[in-house]
């Protein structure tokens, strides 16, 4: 396993001329020895590109790649030491599932007692030990997908294990149990993985640490704790969360504070700057309170919707949409009446220019 260090950009056009001829802008990061990372935004934010440049499919058009201080930016995939997993499945047909998942040992040829025992603690993992004997092609898309996870993870003596977007074709509560597997897998094996997603609860529910990046830029790189409480950027309080933060204008002078065009008390001990701001909010955070307290906005309720574990009230202020998660011990609002709803809350976000400030 290796440290990986990235100090790079990349375009895949011969002349970039500006921010949006590149794949990636310029990034400085690093994937620590034994981590398990996922890269995780939208389709076409480069998440896929930075997959190829660690592997070595690509070389970025600046920058170096290091592999535990030793430059590889030009070395090949195979010198790379690196286990690709894609999201379509890679198997044998006319092998079992045992040669199958055996195939990268047997290639290093590893002596046929540690394949052996390589292969039934993998298989055992992944609840395949009453399957090595079977061929390969009778089985389920599933199962085929499971072989490509396995045999990405059993050399014990890659670099890294690279999945792109792995459980793409696996079925969805399958897919809810691989989401552990593979976690539990991290723990046991202590591989480092890197993981790309667009699915944020595949994202959360895998990784220590979730590099989330928009428009070729990492925007934030956090534990899935500090992506939910303190977005660094607008687009991360959005894209994380079901249903994402809410924002609304602010802005602050001698006056006090307006919100959406409404004039709104600060609550006490809350520091607040002056000028124009963006107000960041949780659904989870938001909550009914008296119209008037400090850090409360008049709303219209749009809508109310029994999820049964809570409500999701959607309501109005101005020209702003915002979500609250109310508990279902709440008299459930009326559609157009006017709530009040505290924002200006101990775990509200503040922006400036989409970046976090406070
Ligand atoms: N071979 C290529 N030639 C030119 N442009 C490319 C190439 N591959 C990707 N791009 C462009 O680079 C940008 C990043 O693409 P990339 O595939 O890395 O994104 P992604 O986040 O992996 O998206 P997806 O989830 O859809 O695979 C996109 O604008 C894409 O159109």
């Amino acid at each position: 396993m290796a440290r990986i260090d990235l100090d790079l950009s990349h375009s895949y056009l011969a002349h970039p001329k500006n921010d949006e001829d590149y794949a990636l802008l310029p990034l400085k990061m690093s994937f620590e020895d034994g981590g398990a990372y996922a890269l995780l935004g939208p389709s076409g934010c480069g998440k896929t590109t930075m997959l190829n440049i660690i592997s070595g499919l690509l070389t970025p058009s600046q920058g170096t790649v290091h592999f535990d201080g030793v430059d590889q930016t030009q070395a090949s995939p195979q010198t790379r030491n690196i286990a690709q997993v894609f999201q379509f499945p890679v198997v044998y047909d006319t092998m079992t599932v045992g040669q199958n998942l055996g195939f990268p040992l047997r290639n290093r040829k590893m002596p046929e007692a540690r394949i052996k025992a390589r292969v039934g603690q993998i298989a055992e993992m992944l609840e395949m030990s009453h399957q090595l004997d079977l061929r390969a092609a009778g089985l389920s898309a599933d199962a085929k997908q499971k072989i490509s996870l396995g045999r990405g993870l059993v050399r014990d003596d890659v670099s890294a294990v690279l999945f792109d977007e792995p459980l793409t074709v696996i079925d969805p509560h399958l897919k809810w149990q691989l989401r552990r597997k593979l976690k539990q897998i991290h723990q046991e094996l202590k591989l480092t993985l890197i993981y790309v997603t667009h699915d944020q609860v595949e994202a959360l529910t895998f990784a220590e640490q979730i590099m989330v990046m928009s428009r070729g830029r990492v925007v934030q790189i956090g534990t899935p704790q500090a992506l939910f409480e303190r977005p660094a950027h607008t687009f991360v309080g959005h894209f994380i969360g079901s249903p994402g933060m809410n924002f609304l204008p602010m802005s602050v002078d001698n006056e006090g504070v307006t919100l959406a065009g409404q004039s709104v008390i600060i609550p006490s001990g809350m520091p607040v700057e002056q000028g124009e701001l963006t107000l960041g909010v949780r659904p989870e955070y938001t909550r009914l309170a008296p119209l008037g307290e400090p850090g409360v906005v008049s709303a219209i309720v749009e809508n109310v919707q029994d999820v049964g574990t809570h409500q999701l009230l959607t309501a109005q202020v101005g020209s702003r949409l915002i979500r609250a998660r109310l508990g279902v011990e709440h008299t459930q609002p009326e559609v157009g009446s006017v709530v009040g709803l505290a924002v200006l809350v101990p775990q509200s976000c503040l922006y400036r220019n989409e970046e976090l400030i406070a």
